[in-house]
């Protein structure tokens, strides 16, 4: 299946955005600024734990969206991390394409960019990769990158790192809503918790302002944890306002996802985001979403629930959950 990659068409050096990418009016960047003097929550990780669990859980209700620092991954492995999706990218087309993937037939891992399937509707600017990390007993390390070399090398430690830092954000979040510090684990599927990668490649774009690198989404995961380049252009939505989050080096961008948002029976918000781009640079970013397993059932969690707060989401499997997002069909 021939598939026009974004990249190609930004190298081809294009000076008029072609049509399928300009969004209706009222969603593009120019006519729906960030506001201006607000910033969003930064919290660090080795601050004394009842403040810790206190700030997140705060932001996790009023943002959905923080952004930790002193988490314990270094600022080598994620340059590493960073320079081996580079790497990717740069390859001759014919190698990225022999990692295709094929969403229509189920293939969601591997080299992507989304497709119009009707004319009316709106493509974003980005390429991407996307595959599952953990656990090691389900990934399918053949689709992994090849090339460059040490792509697997540098992924797996990035995924000790990750797991660990997800460990410590769901006990948090769990003492944030009352419960013991393994209850959001545990209802994730413990051990059988997975990873998943995806690497954004957002190209330069001839007109930025008419475009969007992702548009408007709440992430269907339980929490995304995302290291960005230098390119700015994440926005999150708070109180009916676009914020920019500013790049902060080596911090990690925390997005609570829909499913955190079910399990707390909305305490906890899942934080409607976007993404901008840039006129002359490459913006990219490495998220990683933690979600539970398919058959795993996720619903509001007893304890949090009573007369005063009663069931506001059905229950239901995350592959259910899943089907009916990508469908866009009512939860
Ligand atoms: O690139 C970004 O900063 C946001 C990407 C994103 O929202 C996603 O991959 O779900
Ligand atoms: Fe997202």
């Amino acid at each position: 299946m021939e598939v026009t990659r974004v990249q190609e068409l930004a190298v081809g050096g294009l000076h008029e955005l072609p049509a399928q990418f300009i969004r209706p009016a009222h969603e593009q960047p120019e006519n729906s600024k960030a506001i201006d003097g607000i910033m969003v929550p930064v919290i660090s990780l080795s601050q004394p734990h009842d403040m810790l669990i206190n700030e997140i859980s705060k932001a996790c209700s009023e943002w959905g969206f923080f952004l930790i620092t002193d988490h314990g991954i270094s600022s080598s492995l994620i340059q590493g991390l960073q320079e081996v999706g580079q790497e990717f990218f740069k390859l001759p087309r014919e190698e990225k394409e022999s990692y295709a993937n094929d969403p229509s037939n189920g293939k969601f891992e591997g080299y992507g960019t989304k497709m119009t399937k009707n004319l009316e509707a709106k493509v974003e600017w980005i390429d991407y990769f996307f595959h599952l990390m953990s656990p090691p007993s389900k990934v399918s390390y053949d689709i992994w990158p090849k090339n460059p070399s040490s792509y697997r090398a540098v992924t797996e430690e990035y995924t000790v790192e990750i797991l660990r830092v997800t460990e410590e954000l769901l006990e948090l979040l769990s003492k944030g809503l009352g419960l013991e510090g393994k209850a959001l684990k545990s209802c994730l599927g413990g051990e059988e918790i997975e990873l998943e990668m995806k690497i954004n490649m957002y190209p330069p774009c001839p007109q930025p302002q008419l475009a969007l690198g992702v548009e408007p989404h709440t992430d269907m995961s339980a929490l995304t944890i995302l290291v960005p380049n230098d390119v700015p252009g994440l926005q999150v939505w708070k109180d009916g306002n676009w914020v920019a989050v500013n790049y902060l080096p080596n911090a990690l961008c925390v997005h609570v996802g829909d499913q955190i948002e079910v399990l707390g029976n909305g305490k906890y918000k899942s934080v409607l985001h976007r993404s901008l781009v840039n006129k002359d640079r490459t913006r990219m970013s490495w998220a990683v979403f933690c979600v539970p397993p398919h058959e795993a059932m996720i619903g509001p969690l007893p304890e949090v629930v009573d007369d005063r707060n009663p069931v506001k989401y059905s229950t239901k499997t995350f592959a259910e959950y899943r089907y009916r997002k990508f469908n866009k069909l009512p939860q």
